[in-house]
């Protein structure tokens, strides 16, 4: 996942749009990048790095006007290099900037039609360029210099019958305005909220209601699957239906751990799907194990607090903080390389061994992905002189890779893939292991919004609700993205370093 901001103001969005980005920085610490656009010209500042590094006092300043998009990038395609951070540009047929979330499951086939049939050329390996010039190409098709919300929602229309898989856009059309969409099966989330000001109303459009919250901003719903939301320099606002068979299936992953828990997405409370998640895990333990001798539950920080807290409740049992985190060290599971994700893990959390000592812990999770945090934490219980370890996780097992915006792309690196649970509970250590059923997980998460048709659970059961992704997909993407072939020398970022950066972002 990224993050991604979109503001039409009345008052100057440098400031507003990077504080978004830094309520949003749990989305994507790679790289962070704003564009704002005043007197028809636009401004962008864009590097790797955290949102705290990439903008220092002098980039802030030249970032003028009252309109502007930002982004913060978790790499799913192409590269980390800064030539793909975005917002990304074209200049025709008017200046326009984009700024992805998601990922396209089709950028290979639109890459050739790009080039083939519409004339135009993609100069790094980003999805997100693909998308940003289909619909340039599809506005392009309108052929007029005075775009008309009708225009644009056409334009949407078409990408949308061109590009699958997973995309929340927001778009900056110069000398017009703000444009903001998602994908027909919603996969990847987008909000809007609204706050007035003495000059009238101001517009903002987030991937989570927690930026909103933050600035000021009135949430006022989340965009539709297939929906654009189109808001003129003036302030107006425009919106449609643009897909001919939208759905409602958002990413439930988001819910697990991706989103903040102060997010409502899709009109769930994240925090309260983490509550439930909790609830049924403990009501599971009670059914399948009502006479455990678990003396303590101990959360692993961050994401899993809310649900192990709520756990613990339902068991009666002490909650206690046994593992400290060090708040200096970002997010480990979205870390680009393996090596650098293991040797995290370490360094970010450490035990409090009175916690642990002579006591039959039941540690929690939100979820077992690669196993790289279970693993280690396990043993670190047992360093710090557990008699059992119990270890719980908030979600399925992890067995699919994923092909809509989270960098899973290798199933075997899974490691629940192949293996049963036992054997699960073996390679990372533990006593005994206990995972949240998929059922239960739909439960926890639909209960906020039942209208929500059915989630993408493709990590847990490896359907994947856009019906394209096949073994053959599967396949190409593990040669292309899983950590051997990163780490080797074609496919690595050494060349891309060097892409032309067609704008000068510093
Ligand atoms: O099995 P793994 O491959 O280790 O992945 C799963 C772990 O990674 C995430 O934590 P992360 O450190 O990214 O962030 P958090 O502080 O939000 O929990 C997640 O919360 C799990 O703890
Ligand atoms: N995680 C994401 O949403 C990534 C967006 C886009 N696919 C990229 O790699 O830059
Ligand atoms: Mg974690």
């Amino acid at each position: 996942m990224c993050g991604i901001v979109g503001i039409v103001g009345k008052y100057p969005v440098n400031q507003s749009i990077y504080d978004g980005l830094t309520v949003l920085q749990h989305r994507g610490q790679d790289a962070a990048g704003i564009v704002t656009e005043s007197g028809g010209r636009m401004f962008l500042r864009k590097a790797n790095g955290m949102v705290r590094d990439v903008f220092r006092q002098e980039h802030m300043e030249r970032l003028q006007g009252n309109i502007g998009i930002g982004h913060c990038r978790y790499p799913t395609a192409g590269s980390p290099s800064s030539a793909e951070a975005q917002p990304l540009y074209v200049n025709s047929p008017y200046g326009i900037v984009l700024a992805h979330n998601g990922n396209l499951t089709n950028s290979e086939q639109l890459k050739r039609e790009l080039f083939e049939t519409d004339r135009r050329h993609i100069n790094t390996r980003s999805d997100s360029e693909v998308l940003l010039n289909v619909l340039a190409h599809e506005l392009q098709v309108e052929n007029t210099l005075k775009l008309t919300p009708a225009n644009v929602f056409n334009a949407v229309a078409r990408v949308h019958k061109r590009c699958k898989g997973a995309y929340a856009v927001v778009a900056l059309i110069t000398g017009f305005g703000l444009l903001a969409f998602r994908d027909p099966n919603g996969i990847r989330p987008a909000v809007f909220g609204q706050r007035e000001t003495d000059k009238g109303i101001e517009y903002m459009v987030a991937s989570e209601s927690v930026a909103l919250d933050v600035l000021g901003y009135t949430r006022v719903r989340d965009i539709h699957p297939g929906e654009a939301i189109y808001i003129t320099h003036d302030g107006e606002f425009h919106h449609q239906q643009c897909a001919t068979n939208p759905v409602y299936t958002p990413c439930i992953f988001e819910h697990v751990y991706l989103a903040r828990p102060d997010s409502i997405m899709d009109d769930v409370s994240v925090y309260k799907a983490r509550l439930r998640m909790g609830e049924k895990l403990a009501a599971q333990i009670q059914r399948d194990w009502p006479d455990h001798d678990i003396d303590v539950v101990i959360p692993i920080p961050d994401t899993s607090t809310t649900a192990a807290m709520q756990l613990a409740n339902e068991l009666g049992l002490k909650l206690r903080h046994g593992f400290v985190k060090n708040r200096y060290i970002g997010r480990t599971f979205i870390m680009p390389a393996q090596q650098m994700r293991k040797k995290s893990v370490r360094s970010k959390l450490n035990a409090i061994d009175l916690e642990f000592a002579g006591k039959n812990v039941l540690l929690v999770d939100d979820s077992i992905v690669r196993g790289t945090t279970s693993q280690q934490i396990i043993q670190m219980a047992r360093d710090a002189g557990a008699t059992k370890v119990y270890f719980a996780s908030a979600a399925p097992p992890v067995r699919y890779p994923n092909v809509y915006g989270i960098d899973m792309p290798a199933a075997s690196e899974l490691v629940a893939h192949g293996r049963s649970e036992q054997e699960i509970c073996a390679e990372i250590g533990a006593d005994k292991l206990i995972y949240q059923s998929l059922d239960d997980l739909i439960d926890c998460a639909r209960e906020g919004n039942p209208h929500i048709s059915e989630f993408d659970t493709s990590v847990f059961n490896g359907h994947y609700v856009t019906g394209d992704v096949d073994e053959q997909y599967l396949q190409a993407l593990e040669n292309q993205r899983s950590d051997s072939a990163k780490s080797g020398g074609k496919s690595s970022s050494m060349n891309d370093a060097a892409l032309i950066d067609l704008q000068n972002a510093d």
